[in-house]
């Protein structure tokens, strides 16, 4: 590092800069700030000089997303904090049940709220970020222990290499859905058919299969996306108090939150939201399986904790199952 004239060290760090918040906008926000021949001759320059100088290459550099080292296998890793299954519900009777449950618990709390966010049917993934950098990324596994798919979870755009933020928490556990927007799904299985291989059965499934790739170009080549919905600040001494202020802190932060998550206060309110996305889930890009609906204030969360399995703040409502169009039944038909 020594010999290293210090224009090059500010240039490499000024490039990464600008390339992370292109990047950010153009997957996170969707409002890409810079054109994509400025940003792959800025990206050239930053290799150019990281083959030059090797030592200045950083984990969060975006030249680093898709290693080319090939996993033989998985490690399995315990979680720093464990990852919760929810409870399910199959109707709204068993949603008021489930109110009674937790109130009663309280003894009839008057003021709470809420939060209902879509089911996102992918895998669930745990990011551990240091210092604002992406150190690790975990399968949920048994939800104690997961897998290291760190490689293969670099390759998703939408999961930052570093936080976009100047003065990041040391530790932060980000919890969210990795999955593959349906028209990636059956492009892939389009493809899978084509070479003769047997065909994912749906979104899900493909985006638990990619994950477990052990070359991380496979993983790069399907775009696979990432919802986060949960954030933990280590040590556990932060002014997020709510849900709804968690998903505001993961969108600044530089996640991709989906943006179709909605505060109420009573279940009647949640009952025209469940109704409303059992009717327009189809014309999502993405698929989901319900709706989770968490209490909103983390005082409430702390008070009613958890059973063995499940956290007593938090429910899914489980639409009914269904069929997703596939190129198999494509074919059938014709
Ligand atoms: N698939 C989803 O979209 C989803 C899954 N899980 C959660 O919350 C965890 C946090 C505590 C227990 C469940 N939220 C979600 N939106």
């Amino acid at each position: 590092m020594n010999n290293i004239p210090i224009e090059i060290i500010t240039r490499i760090i000024d490039l990464k800069k600008q390339l992370q918040k292109a990047s950010y906008a153009y997957y996170v926000l969707d409002n890409p700030i810079m054109e994509d021949s400025v940003y792959d001759q800025l990206y050239r320059e930053l290799l150019t000089l990281e083959n030059q100088y090797p030592s200045l290459i950083t984990p969060d550099s975006p030249t680093q997303r898709v290693g080319d080292k090939l996993s033989n296998q998985f490690s399995s890793i315990p979680h720093n904090i464990p990852l919760y299954s929810l409870d399910n519900a199959f109707n709204f009777a068993e949603l008021k049940e489930w109110e009674n449950r937790w109130q009663r618990q309280l003894n009839n709390v008057p003021e709470f709220a809420y939060v209902c966010e879509l089911k996102i049917d992918g895998s669930a993934i745990a990011l551990t970020y240091e210092n604002g950098i992406l150190v690790r990324g975990l399968t949920r596994g048994d939800g104690v222990t997961g897998e290291d798919i760190t490689n293969n979870l670099r390759t998703i755009r939408s999961i930052p290499l570093r936080l976009q933020i100047d003065n990041p928490p040391e530790v932060l556990e980000v919890r969210g859905e990795a999955f593959l927007p349906l028209d990636e799904f059956t492009r892939i299985n389009e493809e899978r058919e084509k070479l003769g291989e047997n065909l994912f059965a749906n979104p899900r499934n493909a985006t638990a299969g990619t994950l477990r790739q052990l070359d991380p170009n496979i993983v790069s080549a399907r775009k696979l996306q990432f919802f986060a919905y949960n954030a933990h600040i280590l040590p556990e001494n932060n002014n997020l108090d709510t849900q709804e202020q968690v998903l505001k802190y993961l969108t600044e932060i530089g996640f991709l939150v989906n943006p179709n998550y909605q505060v109420f206060n009573n279940l009647q309110a949640v009952k025209k939201y469940l109704d409303y996305w059992e009717k327009n889930r189809h014309n999502l890009p993405y698929m989901t399986d319900g709706v989770v609906i968490k209490i909103n204030s983390f005082s409430l969360q702390n008070q009613l904790g958890f059973t063995q399995k499940f956290p007593r703040w938090a429910i899914a409502l489980k639409y009914p199952a269904e069929e997703v169009p596939t190129v198999v039944e494509r074919i059938i038909v014709n």
